[in-house]
């Protein structure tokens, strides 16, 4: 079981503000969808709680830690924040390979991640010739190649069909009843409607809801966000 704490988490570019006093808690054992305009902080903050960025001040902890003091980051979590940073020229399969390898995973673990993301067939073609949505399965892939116990994905329903929007719920679903912690940021809310047991909004960089999806998310978003993006 992993827990997720973010405490005051906040983060200056210069003037401006990007997250602002953040404090939630991202529950394990359930899917925890992360909504919020454009501009409204999230992507900082996901960046921050996998150790991509600094906080200005407060934390982003994972089980009490936040991730660069984690003992063994890259199998506790798996995180999908960027669907680029594919060398083109690379078959998907030698992709996963030298994050397996990097990680000291089992090489094992590549066949079986690419079975679970459907790229058996494809991760032997080279990344070039990759769909967004087949990229953002890879990504999904290198996520879950430690079997972690937290997965952060930033907006990882970007370029799926609609058969792999459902595929994507069912393995998030998946990951949750296992006991496992999921942080997804979206946009989406009838998808996230659909998967989430948890939501947290925010807006400006500050916390605007937190509690249990259900009932009329869209109205709950525009109320919270005042219909308004900061960019
Ligand atoms: N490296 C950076 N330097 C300066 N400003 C930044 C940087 N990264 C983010 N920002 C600013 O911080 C604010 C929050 O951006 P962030 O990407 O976290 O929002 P977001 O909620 O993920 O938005 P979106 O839904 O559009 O992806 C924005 O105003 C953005 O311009």
């Amino acid at each position: 079981m992993t827990e997720v704490r973010i405490q005051a988490l906040t983060k200056r570019y210069g003037h401006q503000t990007a997250v602002d006093g953040l404090t939630f808690d991202v529950p394990a054992g359930a899917v925890t969808a992360f909504l919020g305009p454009n501009g409204a902080g999230k992507t900082t903050t996901l960046r921050m709680l996998v150790g991509l960025a600094r906080p200005s001040a407060g934390a982003a902890l994972i089980d009490g830690r936040p991730f660069a003091e984690l003992p063994n980051p890259r199998r506790a979590v798996g995180a999908l924040l960027e669907s680029g940073g594919f060398h083109p020229g690379r078959r998907g399969r030698d992709h996963l390979r030298i994050l397996a390898g990097a990680a000291r995973l089992p090489h094992a673990r590549v066949d079986e991640v690419l079975d679970e993301v459907g790229l058996t067939e494809a991760g032997r073609r080279r990344v070039r010739g990759y769909s967004l949505g087949m990229r953002q399965r890879l990504g999904l892939a290198g996520a879950l190649l430690g079997d972690p116990g937290l997965l952060v994905l930033d907006e990882p329903a970007n370029g799926l069909d609609p058969a792999g929007m459902a595929w994507l719920r069912a393995l998030l679903k998946r990951r949750a009843a296992a006991g496992h912690t999921v942080l997804v940021s979206s946009h989406v809310l009838a998808e996230v409607a659909q998967t989430a047991d948890h939501v947290v909004i925010v807006h400006r960089g500050r916390l605007r809801y937190e509690g249990p999806a259900g009932g009329d998310l869209e109205h709950t978003f525009l109320t919270t966000t005042e219909a308004t993006s900061a960019v």
